[in-house]
């Protein structure tokens, strides 16, 4: 069985005060045997709890980098800027991304290739909006977002975030889940060969303290990208917990 990885996503939420009392409330409460745990706090938060989880089982994540080392982007963060405040993992491509900033497939493998140029482990997001599942295009658009997405011997994580599913309290089945991940899979496999097979993919979309153990027993699921719950320190801990247990 592949170690399962929980990744929370904070998206824009969190000042100082509450990002600390979160991680000193999941470092109080992590259970002995522990999966993988990322934390990706906003921009802001990332060297104060850097400093906070160094040694510790939860690692540091962001939530987006440019494709440049450095130059004239205002306002924006390099992969490099990542590692050296000691991130290891970076969110790329996710729906609220593509959405409100129009980041295409293209420009997410660019930023994929980058980050993993420095040593960050990229999670890159793709996932069908509801029109989409409801009119059967689906796994077209998915296996359009991998060959878009993806770099060529990608290393890193995958996340399968139906977008309807996303914030709404409405997580996909077990078996839209089941039969996307055995889809997903056999795309990675079809356009990456033998490096497709070891990808891990995560399933994210309304995860929480309920659903969590059923999802994370689905065949292929690798582990769970939270959003929401991920800023409640008793929700993520039992999303931990379940995925200590699968
Ligand atoms: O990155 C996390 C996802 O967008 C899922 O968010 P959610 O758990 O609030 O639905």
């Amino acid at each position: 069985m592949t170690r399962q990885i929980i990744v929370g996503n904070w998206k824009m939420n969190g000042t100082s005060r509450d990002s600390q009392a979160l991680v000193e409330a999941l470092l109080a409460g992590l259970p002995a045997t522990v999966p993988d745990i990322v934390t990706c706090p906003p921009f802001t938060q990332l060297a104060l709890l850097a400093d906070k989880l160094k040694g510790s089982p939860i690692a540091l994540g962001a939530q987006d980098c440019h494709k440049d080392v450095s130059g004239a982007h205002t306002g924006d963060i390099s992969p490099a800027m990542l590692t050296d405040l000691g991130v290891s993992y970076v969110i790329l491509g996710h729906s609220e991304r593509r959405q409100e900033h129009g980041e295409l497939d293209e420009t997410v493998r660019e930023k994929a290739v980058a980050a993993t140029k420095v040593g960050l482990t990229p999670i890159v997001c793709i996932g069908e909006t509801e029109d989409q599942r409801e009119s059967g295009e689906h796994f077209d658009t998915l296996g359009w977002q991998i060959k878009g997405s993806l770099p060529d011997n990608f290393s890193g994580i995958l996340a399968y975030e139906p977008i309807w599913a996303i914030g709404t309290g409405r997580a996909a089945t077990e078996d839209e889940i089941a039969e996307t991940m055995k889809f997903l899979r056999e795309e990675l496999v079809r356009q990456f060969g033998e490096a497709g097979k070891t990808v891990r993919i995560l399933y994210g979309g309304s995860v929480n303290a309920k659903n969590a153990a059923s999802i994370l027993s689905i065949a292929d699921v690798a582990g769970a990208l939270v959003g929401g719950a991920s800023l409640n320190a008793e929700a993520f801990l039992s999303i931990i917990g379940a995925a200590s247990a699968a």
